[in-house]
């Protein structure tokens, strides 16, 4: 209720739009759009009255219950359960003092407990993860839901999620367009699952349902459960270093470059890639049982799953999950065993200068970088870096972060920092985005200094590569490097303590075996660690993909 309560539209909006959508193109949005409710699926024993003066005793009147049908079938469908057995009705509460044009309503679908063990099982989801959870937005244009569907499946990567028509909802019915994404709405860490209301039924809506459907039929991930055939997913997981190489073998063949230009057959993929033909089809027929490609007659297309795969996409990461850090995890027995770090042992050198000697597999990793990074552009949204004089980048890679704030804030400077070989890289990239007059590069080691005179400092994924020991010592440094009136920004991947799922668990395993003493930290770790560097952490906000930035100012500055 409180979360519903303090979401408005814009905010929505700008959780689910794609980075870079055009400000008019938002706007435009904005104006024909409003966020009406926040929504989740309940399950009350006792008799409804008693349900009802719960709703009130917590600040909402609710109006009288309508049936669902659009959730009632979804649900059903998805858990096998005959519609006739549930029930669902949908009420609509408004909230006590809420605001109608931000988040004022609450809409629940409410279902009484039934036994059996797939309604246990449905009970069991909604209450862990809560899959009908969702946010709502009416738009009044029925024009622009065609607009708004491109950029959501398209550019924002949320996928169809059901959908239908709903004759009970205002005087011509509503036309319901579900959508999901990957991650949680943070700090609460709600699904990032929406809802489009259109009045009456919109064309659209067989479209988004074809879409849907194919989406779960690519998509499907069997959700532990009772009745669950254990042993087949627990294959599943076992195959995962399987998953990885086929992604990897694709990466490196560039298979997805090619069929996004167009669809292609076997054989022609084999000639292009000068590859294997009978092998190449079979990892092929295996992609496309990831969802990853899909076969029409004898050519093979690129699903919106597969596209991101491509060069400037995940392709590089592909190439660096499924190539050196692929061979450093092979040693998170021996690393778990010993405490030694995995990477070392497998490779023969520490990651930082195993990528020194290396620079094809450096180039490899800093394209990683750059592409596991699309909430780089969310950063000048919740940084305000108009007024900044200089923001000094602290191991900015080939400084992809920087050049995202330099373009947010033109009278901005920047100086990237960053190992001499890496500075040598990314001075290349600045100059040819034109940049080198607005900023500097330099090469250096962050154990010993890093440039002084910045405004704003920044650490992103930094801290997380490092034991307590080494972080203090660049955050003393950087402490060094700055004014009183200085600020410092952290960009990490917070561990969350409410138990709230997160990228942030797998990656910190990632750490520790890709880094020496690499580690994910909580909030409060990182609040200790800055302030035995002598800062205070004075903000934490979120980004997308469990990212936040955190920012700190020298304990006793302004
Ligand atoms: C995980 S990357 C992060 C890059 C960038 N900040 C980002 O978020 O994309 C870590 C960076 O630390 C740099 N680095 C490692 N050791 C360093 C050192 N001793 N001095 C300066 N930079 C270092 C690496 O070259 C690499 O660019």
């Amino acid at each position: 209720m409180e979360f519903t309560r303090s979401l408005s539209t814009g905010r929505l909006l700008a959780e689910i739009l794609p980075d870079g959508t055009p400000a008019h193109v938002v706007a435009e949005i904005a104006r024909h759009c409003r966020f009406v409710h926040g929504s989740v699926m309940v399950f009350p024993s006792g008799r409804p009255d008693a349900f009802f003066a719960r709703l009130a005793a917590m600040g909402l009147t609710a109006a009288s219950p309508q049936p669902s049908t659009v959730v009632r079938g979804r649900v059903a469908r998805g858990y096998g359960i005959p519609e006739e057995d549930l029930p669902v009705q949908i009420v609509h509460a408004t909230i006590t003092g809420g605001d109608p044009d931000h988040g004022g309503e609450v809409e629940i679908f409410v279902c009484p407990p039934r036994s059996g063990e797939r309604f246990e099982r449905l009970m069991d989801d909604e209450r862990r993860a809560g899959h009908e959870t969702h946010f709502a937005l009416h738009v009044s244009e029925p024009h622009l839901t065609e607009r708004l569907w491109g950029l959501l499946t398209g550019p924002a990567g949320m996928t169809p999620d059901g959908g239908g028509f709903n004759p009970h909802e205002g005087p011509a019915g509503c036309t319901v367009l579900y959508f999901r994404a990957e991650g949680l709405i943070r700090p609460q860490g709600w699904p990032r699952r929406l809802e489009l209301l259109v009045d009456g039924r919109h064309e659209l809506l067989t479209t988004h349902l074809r879409s849907a459907e194919s989406s779960r039929l690519a998509h499907t991930v069997p959700e532990p459960s009772a009745d669950e055939d254990a042993t087949r997913r627990m294959f599943e997981m076992l195959t995962g270093a399987w998953t990885t190489q086929a992604l990897c073998a694709a990466a490196e063949l560039g298979l997805p470059d090619h069929l996004g230009s167009q669809p292609a057959t076997s054989a022609e993929l084999a000639l292009l890639t000068n590859a294997d033909a009978d092998l190449l089809h079979r990892v092929l027929r295996y992609l496309a049982s990831l969802g990853v490609v899909r076969r029409d007659g004898e050519r093979w297309e690129l699903t919106r799953l597969g596209m991101t795969l491509r060069t400037g996409a995940l392709r590089d990461v592909a190439r660096l999950y499924g190539g050196i850090f692929y061979r450093s995890f092979g040693s998170l027995t021996h690393s778990v065993r010993t405490g030694e770090n995995a990477f070392e042992h497998a490779l023969g050198l520490p990651p930082f200068d195993y990528l020194n000697e290396h620079p094809e597999q450096a180039r490899v990793f800093h394209g990683a970088m750059a592409a596991g990074s699309s909430w780089f552009s969310r950063v000048p949204e919740v940084i305000d870096f108009a007024d900044v004089g200089t923001v000094v980048d602290v191991a900015g890679g080939h400084g992809d972060l920087l050049r995202h704030v330099l373009k947010a804030a033109p009278a901005t400077r920047g100086v990237l920092f960053d190992q001499p070989a890496t500075a040598d890289a990314a001075r290349e990239v600045f100059e040819k985005d034109g940049l080198l007059d607005r900023c500097e590069v330099v090469g250096g080691d962050f154990t010993e200094q890093v440039p002084r005179g910045g405004d704003i400092y920044l650490l992103s994924r930094i801290l997380h590569d490092w034991d307590d020991e080494q972080c203090l010592k660049i955050l003393a440094n950087c402490r060094r490097a700055m004014t009183e009136s200085a600020r410092l920004v952290i960009i990490e991947r917070p561990i969350p303590t409410d138990g709230t799922p997160s990228l942030a668990i797998a990656w910190d395993v990632h750490m520790a075996v890709n880094n020496i003493g690499g580690r994910e930290r909580t909030d409060e770790e990182y609040r200790r660690l800055l302030r035995a560097a002598g800062f205070d952490l004075v903000g934490i906000a979120p980004l997308a993909l469990d990212m936040a930035a955190l920012t700190a100012v020298p304990t006793g500055g302004s």
